[in-house]
C-alpha cells in the first residue's frame, strides 16, 4: 500500500469529504450488488421457476433503479472527491507556506531552490490523485470486499472462503512489493525534482551561463537528468504493469475457483440454482474495488513520493524556538505606523553571542559582545565569510544564537513576538526583490492603507520619483519577475522608499558591492543618509567611504569581533582595520 503516516493528517483536513468519497465508493458496490442480486432473482423466477412475467417485473425495476442509482452515486462521489482534493491541497499549500515562513530564509539558503519550488508546486499537485482517488479507493477496497466475502461465507462457505483467499492474496503479497515500490517512487521523485531544479537554475542563471560559455555543459547535464527521469518513468510503468498483471491473475483465478465451486455445489445439491447464480455474478464485485485500486496505482505512486517530499519540509526542525513568554514589546518603538521613525531608534546589544549554522562544522560567530546606541550607525567590515551577514540575520531573528542573547532596548528579542520584532526592522539590501507586480503593490506591503500622497512623499524622499516618472504607467507599471524591469540602483531606491514608509526604527543596510553610475550612486547615498536619520542602523559596508561615514566601525574576522571604534580612532590605531584597508581586502 502506498500510504505514509502524514497522509492521514492530510485527509483529516476534510474528514466529511473523505468519508463522503469512501461512502460513495462503498455505495457503488452496494448498488451493483443490488442490481446483480435482482437480476439473479429475476433469472431464477423467470427461467428456473417459470413464474409469470408480472412477478419478474418488480425485480427488473429494482435492477434498473440500482443501475441509475449507481450513476447518481458516482456523480456525488466525484463531487466529494473534488471537494476533498481542493480542501486538502489548499491546506497543504497553506501549511507549506507557514512552514517555509517559520523555517525562514536561513533554511532556504541551505536548500536547492528549484527542489523546494518543485515540491511546493508540482508536489502539491501530485497529491491530488493520491488523496482524492487512491486513498479513498484504498478504504473502499478494504471495506467492500470484506463485507462481500463475509456474505459469501454465509451463503456458501467453500465459495466464500475461496473468494476471501483470492482477495487477501493480493494484500498479503504487498510488504515486499511496497518496499520496492516505495524505493522506486522516491527515486522517481528524486529524478523529477533534480531535473526541475536544474531547469530553474539554468533559466535563472542564463546570463552567467552565457558569460561563462557554459550553456553546453548545462545542456548535457539536463539531457542526463532527462534520461534518468525517463528510466525512472519506464521502471514505474513496468512495476505498474506487473502489479496490474498480478492483480488480474489473482482475480481471474479467484473467479474461476468460485465459479467451479458454485457449479460443483449445484451438481451435488449443496446449493440451489439461485445461490449458484448469486455467487457467480457476485464474485466480480468482490474483486472490482481491488482492481479499481490498481488502476489508481500511478496516482498513488507519484502522490506517495510527493507526500514524502512535502513531509520533509513540514517536518524540518524549525530554527527558532518560540518561548512561552513571547510577548508584544511595550514602548520600544514598535512600528510607528507612520512615515517617520521614532526619534533616535532603539538600542541594540549583542551579548556574548555565538552561532554555528546548522550542518556547518565551523562557528560563524564566537562570543560577540557589541553595543549599538540609539540612533547610531555602526558599520560592520571584514573579509568575506567573517560573519557580517550572520550577525544581522541574528538581529532579524532568522536564527536564535546558540549562546548569548540579542537585546533591543534591553529586551531579549527571543521573548518578543516575532512579527512585532520584524516589523520594526527595515532592510535595504544589495539584492532587492520587489514583491508584487508593480511599485505600488510592493510599497503597499509595508503599509497597506497608504494613500497616493504618502507613496509619492516616500518616493520623493528616496530620490525615486524619476524612476517612477520614467515608467509608462508610473507606479502601476508591471515590473516583471522580482522587478527585473528596473536597474539595481532603481530597485534600491524603491527599497529605501519602502523602508521610509514602514516607519521601522531599526535599519539594516547591506551595501551593494556592484558599482552604480555617478548620478544613481549620489541619489542612493543621499536617500540612505536621510533614511538613517532617527534610526539605529547596522550597515554591512564594502567601501571605505561608506564605513568612514558611520559613527563607529566594528571589524569582524572569522566570526570574532576584533575591534570597535570611530573611523578616525581605528585608522589612527594602526590596528586590524588599517591592515585590511592596506591589504585592500575589505573595500572594493
Ligand atoms: N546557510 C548557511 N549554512 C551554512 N553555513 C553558512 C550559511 N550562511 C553562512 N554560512 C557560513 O557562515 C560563515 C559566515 O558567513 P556570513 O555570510 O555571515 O559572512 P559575511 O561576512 O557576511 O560574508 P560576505 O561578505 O561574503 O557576505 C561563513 O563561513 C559561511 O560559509
Amino acid at each position: 500500500m502506498l500510504v505514509i503516516p502524514r497522509a492521514v493528517t492530510y485527509v483529516a483536513a476534510a474528514p466529511l469529504a473523505f468519508a463522503g468519497t469512501v461512502l460513495a465508493g462503498v455505495a457503488v458496490v452496494a448498488a451493483r450488488v443490488t442490481l446483480l442480486g435482482s437480476l439473479a432473482l429475476a433469472i431464477d423466477r423467470a427461467l428456473i421457476q417459470a413464474r409469470p412475467f408480472a412477478e419478474v417485473t418488480p425485480l427488473l425495476v429494482v435492477a434498473s433503479a440500482a443501475g441509475l442509482a449507481e450513476l447518481g452515486i458516482r456523480v456525488l462521489g466525484a463531487l466529494a472527491a473534488a471537494r476533498l482534493s481542493t480542501r486538502v491541497l489548499g491546506q497543504v499549500r497553506a501549511r507549506l507556506v507557514a512552514a517555509l515562513v517559520e523555517l525562514g530564509p536561513g533554511w532556504l539558503r541551505g536548500q536547492r531552490a528549484g527542489r523546494v519550488q518543485a515540491t511546493v508546486g508540482d508536489g502539491v499537485e501530485a497529491l491530488q490523485g493520491y488523496v482524492s482517488a487512491y486513498l479513498p479507493q484504498l478504504a473502499v477496497a478494504t471495506i467492500a470486499p470484506t463485507v462481500l466475502v463475509l456474505l459469501g461465507i454465509v451463503i456458501d462457505p467453500p465459495a466464500g472462503l475461496a473468494a476471501g483467499i483470492a482477495a487477501v492474496l493480493l494484500p498479503l503479497s504487498k510488504p515486499l512489493w511496497t518496499r520496492l515500490v516505495g524505493d522506486r517512487s522516491r527515486a522517481h521523485w528524486e529524478a523529477y525534482a533534480t531535473l526541475s531544479a536544474r531547469m530553474q537554475e539554468a533559466l535563472a542563471g542564463m546570463p552567467t551561463l552565457r558569460l561563462l560559455d557554459a550553456t553546453g555543459d548545462r545542456r548535457a547535464e539536463i539531457a542526463r537528468d532527462t534520461e534518468r527521469l525517463k528510466r525512472e518513468n519506464r521502471s514505474g510503468l513496468a512495476i505498474s504493469l506487473i502489479a496490474y498483471c498480478l492483480a488480474t491473475v489473482a482475480v481471474g483465478l479467484g473467479t474461476v475457483v468460485v465459479t467451479v465451486l458454485a457449479g460443483l455445489g449445484l451438481v451435488s445439491g449443496r446449493i440451489g440454482p439461485l445461490t449458484a447464480l448469486v455467487l457467480v455474478l457476485g464474485v466480480a464485485e468482490v474483486f472490482r474495488p481491488l482492481l479499481e485500486l490498481e488502476s489508481f496505482w500511478s496516482a498513488g505512486f507519484r502522490g506517495r513520493a510527493a507526500a514524502e517530499a512535502i513531509d520533509e519540509i513540514l517536518g524540518a526542525p524549525r530554527p527558532l524556538v518560540m518561548s512561552a513568554g513571547s510577548e508584544v514589546s511595550a514602548g520600544s518603538g514598535v512600528v510607528s505606523g507612520g512615515c517617520s521613525a521614532s526619534l533616535g531608534g532603539p538600542a541594540v546589544r549583542f551579548e556574548r553571542v555565538s552561532f554555528t549554522h546548522p550542518g556547518s562544522a565551523a562557528a560563524a560567530l564566537v562570543g560577540i559582545d557589541l553595543d549599538i546606541a540609539p540612533g547610531e550607525t555602526l558599520a560592520l567590515v571584514g573579509r568575506s565569510g567573517a560573519g557580517k551577514s550572520t550577525l544581522v540575520h541574528l538581529l532579524q531573528r532568522w536564527y536564535d544564537p546558540d549562546q548569548g542573547r540579542v537585546l533591543v532596548n534591553g529586551q531579549d528579542i527571543a521573548t518578543i513576538e516575532l512579527t512585532d520584532h520584524r516589523h520594526r526592522i527595515a532592510v535595504v539590501s544589495q539584492d532587492v526583490h520587489l514583491l508584487g507586480s508593480t511599485i505600488r503593490d510592493h510599497l503597499l506591503l509595508a503599509r497597506p492603507d497608504a494613500e497616493d500622497a504618502m507613496l509619492l512623499d516616500v518616493l520623493h524622499r528616496a530620490r525615486a520619483l524619476d524612476v517612477v516618472a520614467g515608467l509608462p504607467d508610473g507606479i502601476d507599471t508591471p515590473l516583471g519577475e522580482r522587478g527585473a524591469r528596473l536597474s539595481g540602483g532603481e530597485r534600491q531606491r524603491i527599497a529605501i522608499a519602502t523602508a521610509f514608509l514602514s516607519g521601522a526604527p531599526l535599519l539594516v543596510l547591506d551595501e551593494a558591492t556592484s558599482a552604480l553610475d555617478g548620478r544613481t550612486e549620489a541619489a542612493v547615498m543621499g536617500a540612505v543618509a536621510d533614511l538613517r536619520q532617527g534610526r539605529t542602523t547596522l550597515l554591512i559596508a564594502h567601501r571605505l567611504s561608506t564605513a568612514a561615514g558611520a559613527d563607529r566601525i566594528a571589524v569582524l574576522e572569522a566570526g570574532r569581533l576584533l575591534e570597535v571604534g570611530t573611523p578616525t580612532a581605528l585608522a589612527r590605531s594602526g590596528g586590524r582595520l588599517a591592515d585590511l584597508v592596506a591589504a585592500q581586502v575589505v573595500f572594493a
